[in-house]
């Protein structure tokens, strides 16, 4: 059994791997960290650090600002991390990065099976398409989520980078801008309402015709079932950093 820490335990992603954990008798939630110590059905506690229960693995599912002091007293902890947290600063990253040398943190703006399949498929389309279609991308999500673009559009827009030797500049809406497209632009747009899980569609816009790739999640229940996968494959890896790329790979 796997026995769990949940960062961000009374959020709506908290709520969903803790519903998860006790349908399935692989993974025990043993305490829970976050900013709001309303009581659940484990020990919630304000910091990792004060944690006393035994763990195998932190799930974080909270706010950018908070990974910094969550991964350096996972590194106290020796404890491995999950981090899905999306939004995270050059700095955050950085600290996230140097962690990693000591031990195994899996990271993934987005847990699902789906878009991680949608990535592949993205690449192999921009590699085709990139003398004459342009690329943009358009990501919508509830009326909660504070930061935007979505971790997920940036991160399809990197691996569109990855496979074009980064000559696509990114631009975050249009409202400032009064010139014409350039080809090189890859344009970033967020749509934020009601009560969307999370839909991604990158298109391919040519000369009369218009190939759009799209992924719409139908519950938050995918992010949290990948991030149980991923908490299951990193309790057995090396110290690193780990992403969706590698538990696919493992099958
Ligand atoms: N990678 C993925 O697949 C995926 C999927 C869904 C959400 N997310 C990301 O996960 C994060 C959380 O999403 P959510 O919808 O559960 O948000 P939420 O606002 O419902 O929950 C966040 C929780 O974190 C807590 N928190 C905030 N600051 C904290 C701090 N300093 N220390 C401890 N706890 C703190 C809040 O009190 C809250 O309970 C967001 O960044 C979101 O983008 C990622
Ligand atoms: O609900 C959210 O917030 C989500 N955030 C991730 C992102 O920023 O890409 C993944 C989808 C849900």
């Amino acid at each position: 059994m796997i026995r769990i820490i949940i960062h961000g335990c009374n959020g709506k992603m908290g709520k969903v791997i803790t519903k998860l954990a006790a349908e399935n008798p692989d993974f025990k939630v043993v305490a829970g960290v976050d900013k709001n110590t309303s009581p659940l059905d484990f020990p919630v506690y304000s910091d990792l650090k004060d944690v006393k229960e035994e763990a195998d693995v932190v799930i974080d599912f909270s706010y950018h600002e908070a990974v910094p002091n969550l991964v350096k007293a996972a590194l106290q902890k020796k404890l491995p991390v999950v981090i899905a947290t999306t939004g995270l600063s050059e700095e955050e990253l950085k600290v996230i990065e140097e962690a990693s040398k000591e031990i195994p943190i899996f990271k993934s703006a987005n847990m699902s099976l789906g878009v991680n399949i949608l990535i592949n498929l993205v690449k192999e389309a921009a590699k085709i398409l990139q003398q004459d279609f342009d690329i943009e991308i358009i990501e919508k999500h509830h009326n909660m989520k504070k930061d935007a673009p979505s971790g997920t559009a940036l991160m399809i827009a990197d691996s569109i980078n990855q496979v074009l030797n980064d000559k696509k500049e990114y631009v975050y809406g249009r409202h400032t801008k009064t010139e014409q497209r350039k080809p090189n632009e890859l344009g970033i747009h967020a749509v934020r309402g009601g009560t969307i899980v999370g839909e991604h569609q990158v298109i391919f816009a040519g000369h009369d015709e218009v190939i759009t790739i799209s992924h719409s999640a139908q519950s938050r229940e995918i992010f949290g079932y990948g991030a149980l996968q991923a908490a299951k494959f990193i309790i057995n890896q090396k110290p690193g950093l780990y992403t969706m790329e590698d538990l696919v790979k493992k099958g």
